[in-house]
């Protein structure tokens, strides 16, 4: 059968540090004589097999480094949008680790400023909407995240919310209450990676101590049916992303993947492509790759799409418009 056709979707679970194509980190560490340990492509390339997240986040954060200017963040995130809008994306919220940059000396600003460029352009040159989700760094102090986020506040037109990331298990998301309390002080959006690696308490932790309005991932909640009753219940966003989840051995097959089954289940949940430069696709391919492993069918990739719109962070007329636009795409 011929692989279906992408529909017009929101991107919700999306790092824009893991759009960093092999190719685009060497060239990058080139023009910025960032040395780096792999001998070329083919090298770097068989990198990119991960144990789990934090084999994942070694590579992650080391490649990182070749991002030194404002330039090299319009680059990737140009980049990103043009793969993306190819993919049905018309909207992305798009996540940032601020922390992996200022700890590398890289300022703020300048991380900004290059996205700033690529995304205010992303309208007109792809058709796609972009704001940004700073993420916390959960491995890091606490305390390093307080001191962040007033420095985020200046930026609000573009960075829209907060997030959660990195390694998960032993860093529940309580450690982070007061950060996010001043986000939505603040007016900011939340959301938190949490039931990734770590246990469903982290997720119910995230929605009653953080207060966030989408769990991303949350794939461990099927493990917790009392869970499943509430996610189903309050109709809480899970930012779904099928292919990072096996790449990063948290489900061990596509087949295994419990996406149709929190559809079936009535959850509302999105699919992502969270780093595709790493997990070996884009939003649609996600959504290929999850068609033929679980049997999707057309309704399931409608809702998906309708769930993606819905579940974003954009002003009620502009999710009126986009799924209208949607329910007149018959692929
Ligand atoms: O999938 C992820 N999980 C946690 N942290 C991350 N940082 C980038 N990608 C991820
Ligand atoms: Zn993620």
């Amino acid at each position: 059968m011929a692989d279906p056709a992408p529909l017009p979707t929101a991107e919700l679970h999306l790092h824009i540090e893991g759009t960093l194509e092999p190719e685009l980190a060497l060239s990058l560490a080139a023009r910025n004589r960032v040395p780096l340990r792999f001998a070329g492509l083919d090298e770097l390339r068989r990198a990119y097999d991960f144990r789990d997240l934090q084999s994942f986040l070694d590579l992650y954060y080391e490649l990182t480094a070749v991002l030194r200017q404002p330039q090299d963040y319009t680059d990737l995130a140009e980049a990103y949008l043009a793969r993306a809008a190819a993919q049905g994306v018309r909207h992305a919220e798009v996540f940032f680790d601020p922390q992996a940059h200022l700890a590398r000396g890289v300022p703020l600003e300048a991380v900004l400023e290059g996205l700033d460029e690529a995304c205010r352009g992303g309208e007109e040159r792809h058709g796609v909407t972009v704001r940004l989700i700073a993420c916390f760094l959960r491995d890091r102090d606490p305390a390093e995240a307080e001191k962040l986020l007033p420095r985020l506040l200046p930026y609000r037109d573009l960075v829209i919310g907060v997030g959660l990331d990195s390694a998960e298990l032993g860093r529940p998301p309580e450690l982070f209450e007061r950060v996010f309390a001043r986000a939505a002080d603040e007016g900011l959006r939340r959301v938190a990676h949490a039931g990734e690696e770590g246990p469903p308490d982290y997720v119910r932790s995230a929605l009653d101590r953080l207060g966030v309005e989408r769990i991303d991932h949350g794939i461990r909640s099927l493990e917790d049916d009392a869970l499943v009753a509430r996610l189903r219940e309050e109709q809480v966003p899970l930012t779904v992303c099928p292919l990072s989840n096996v790449a990063l051995r948290c489900v061990h097959r596509l087949v295994e993947h419990p996406l149709r089954r929190m559809l079936d289940e009535g959850l509302v949940a999105t699919v992502n492509s969270d780093d595709p430069a790493y997990f070996g696709g884009y939003l649609h391919d996600n959504v290929v790759a999850a068609s033929r492993a679980l049997g999707l069918t057309p309704e399931h990739r409608r809702r998906l799409a309708e769930n993606s719109f819905r579940a974003s962070f954009l002003p009620e007329a502009d999710k009126a418009q986009h799924l209208a636009a949607l329910a007149a795409s018959r692929p």
